[in-house]
This record gives C-alpha cells, structure tokens and sequence, in this order.
C-alpha cells in the first residue's frame, strides 16, 4: 500500500496548463512549482502528444504541467496551426489554470482568452489565478479577486477555485499546487518519481536558443524566428571528466533584414546571442558547450506549408 492510499487518500494524477496575457507570469510560477532541476529523459510521453514543462511529484498526486505557445490573432499558417496547437491541448488537459496579474486591470486581451476556453467543446476544470500577488496591497489584490469572480457570470464559465499566489516570492505556492492536485482525475503516477520533463534534448536547446536570439527584439521579430539544430553531440576523444558538448544550429528568419537585426553590427548581436545561449545550454545540461550558431533566411517560411513541415510544424 502506499502511503496516501494508507491515509485513506486516493493518488491523482493529470495535467494542467497556465494560460494568460504575455508576462502574467506563467513561466515563472511553472518554474516555481515544478522546483529548479530539470532533469532531462528522452523519453516520449505516452499520454500526451504535447510538450512536457515540468512535472509535481507528490506523495498524493502527480501533476504535469504541459506547455502551450500563446494565443494569437492568426495572420499566417503558422499562426492558424499554433492555435489549432493551443485549442488541442486546452481539450485535452484536466485543469487550466488562468493567469491573471493582480498589478494589472482584466482587459480585453484577458477576456478574449477566457471567452476562448468558454467556446471549448470539451471544457477543463478552470482555476482563476491572480499571479503576482507580492505586487499589490491587500485591498487591491481583494478588488482584483472580486473582478476575477465576475468573469463568470460576464463569460458564463466557472472556477472551480480562485487562487492569489506569488510566484517569485513563494507565497501560497503549496496551496494552489494543492487545488490543482485536487482537481485532477483518480489514478497513478503516469510518469516515474524524478522525471522532470521529457522534452528531447534538441528541443531544449533549441528554445533556449530562441529565447536568447529574442531576448530584447521580440517587436522586430515576432514569431519570425525558429531555430534548428543542425548537428549536436559530445565531442570524441574526450577525457571522461572533460567532456565537451558540440552543439551546430541555424537561427531561422524570413527576411534578409532580420538576419542583419540577429547578426547585428560586426556580428555583435550574434556573439551575444551564443554567449547568453551557450551558458544557458551548460546550466541545463550540465556540461561544457561549444556552439557554433549560423543564421539563415528561408523566404516566408510561415506562409509555406512545406517549409513549415520541415522546419517541424
Ligand atoms: N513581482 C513578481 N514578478 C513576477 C512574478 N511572476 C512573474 N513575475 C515577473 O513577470 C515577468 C513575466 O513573467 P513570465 O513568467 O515570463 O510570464 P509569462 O506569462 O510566462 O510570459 P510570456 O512568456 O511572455 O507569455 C517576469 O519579469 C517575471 O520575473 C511574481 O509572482 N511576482
């Protein structure tokens, strides 16, 4: 017997996802929730075809926090397929969990979200949560859990539970992962004890590349950039205790003026987009990276369904 089945209790487990406006601070709360270490398995999720961010082992339940890209106004095929991606994985998880920053107003872009969740054939449980709660004083965050309360009238949904939270300072983290724990369906643990996430590790790689070639020209850029890993393995002849990881990827742009915004003057830009990457590739993966970057331009790569397909869309 294990030990909550001992307590009477029954094990959970599911899934979940964080969605919200840009910086309602989804990442930070998965980051906060799932702990620091990410430890990486190669293999494939059996239950679920969606990206893996991170998942809560618990003795009571296990929750597993699945990545979604964010919702857009769709103006390419890509943008149509990302959210088909988005709709497919809202149906398919047992909780949603809807960020909404308590340092600001429900505005247009939180509602169009939530009307979106309402419109779902096959809706999740919902939890309203009001993220950055160290932000703001008590009557302010009372104020924005009354206005979190009314969307459900407004947009005809419910919340199962409407949770203040801060990720960052760690305030009221064990009690929404407890709420999220609870939602979620009778049953084992679908992944084993110390599996954190299951993305490959190219994958890994790849978004970090990313994140650092967008880190402060997301408006130049926006969505326009995908990265490709072209070779990547351990260097050979290596020491046992020296080993160094060879990491070969291409930045992916639409237009020749988007290289020159990545490449930068005298390539600057480039050398601090591997500089920020690489260290963050070493702190991942534990281990020493050589990364040799390349930027190339496939002409509309969004609007060409067979450049999408091999660009892995
Ligand atoms: N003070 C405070 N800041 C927070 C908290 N959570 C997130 N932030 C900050 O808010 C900003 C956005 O947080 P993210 O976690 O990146 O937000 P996100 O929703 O994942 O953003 P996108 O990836 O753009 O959709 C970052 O600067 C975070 O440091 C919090 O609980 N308190």
């Amino acid at each position: 017997m294990t030990e909550p089945e001992a307590a009477g209790q029954q094990h959970r487990s599911g899934f979940a996802c964080f969605v919200g406006r840009p910086n309602a601070g989804k990442s930070t709360l998965t980051n906060a929730l799932v702990g620091s270490k990410i430890a990486i398995a190669s293999s494939k999720p059996q239950t679920t075809r969606h990206a893996i961010r991170g998942i809560v082992h618990r003795p009571d339940a296990q929750l597993i926090l699945i990545d979604t890209p964010g919702l857009h106004k769709p103006r390419t095929l890509l943008g149509e397929r990302l959210n088909d991606v988005v709709r497919a994985t809202w149906s398919e998880v047992d909780v949603i969990g809807v960020c909404l920053p308590a340092d600001q107003r429900i505005g247009p872009g939180d509602t169009y979200l939530v009307k979106e969740i309402a419109e779902l054939p096959k809706r999740p449980t919902l939890v309203g949560i009001a993220t950055k709660a160290d932000l703001v004083s008590k009557q302010r965050m009372a104020e924005h859990l009354v206005r979190i309360a009314a969307l459900e009238e407004e947009l005809g949904i419910s919340w199962a539970e409407i949770v203040p939270v801060s990720a960052t300072a760690g305030d009221q983290l064990d009690v929404l992962a407890d709420v999220l724990s609870g939602l979620l369906p009778a049953g084992p643990p679908l992944y084993p004890d110390g599996e954190i996430t299951d993305e490959p590790e190219e994958t890994l790689v790849a978004e970090l590349i990313r994140e650092a070639a967008l880190e402060g020209v997301r408006d130049e850029l926006p969505h326009s950039i995908t990265v490709m890993i072209d070779e990547m393995g351990l260097r050979e002849g290596r020491a046992k205790d020296k080993p160094l990881l060879d990491v070969y990827a291409s930045m992916v742009v639409e237009r020749d003026s988007q290289k020159g915004i990545v490449i930068g003057h005298r390539g600057a830009r480039l050398r601090e987009i591997g500089t920020a990457a690489r260290k963050q590739i070493e702190a991942l993966l534990g281990t020493p990276v050589f990364l040799d970057l390349k930027v190339k331009v496939v002409k509309e790569w969004q609007r060409d369904a067979k450049q999408l397909n091999r660009l892995g869309f």
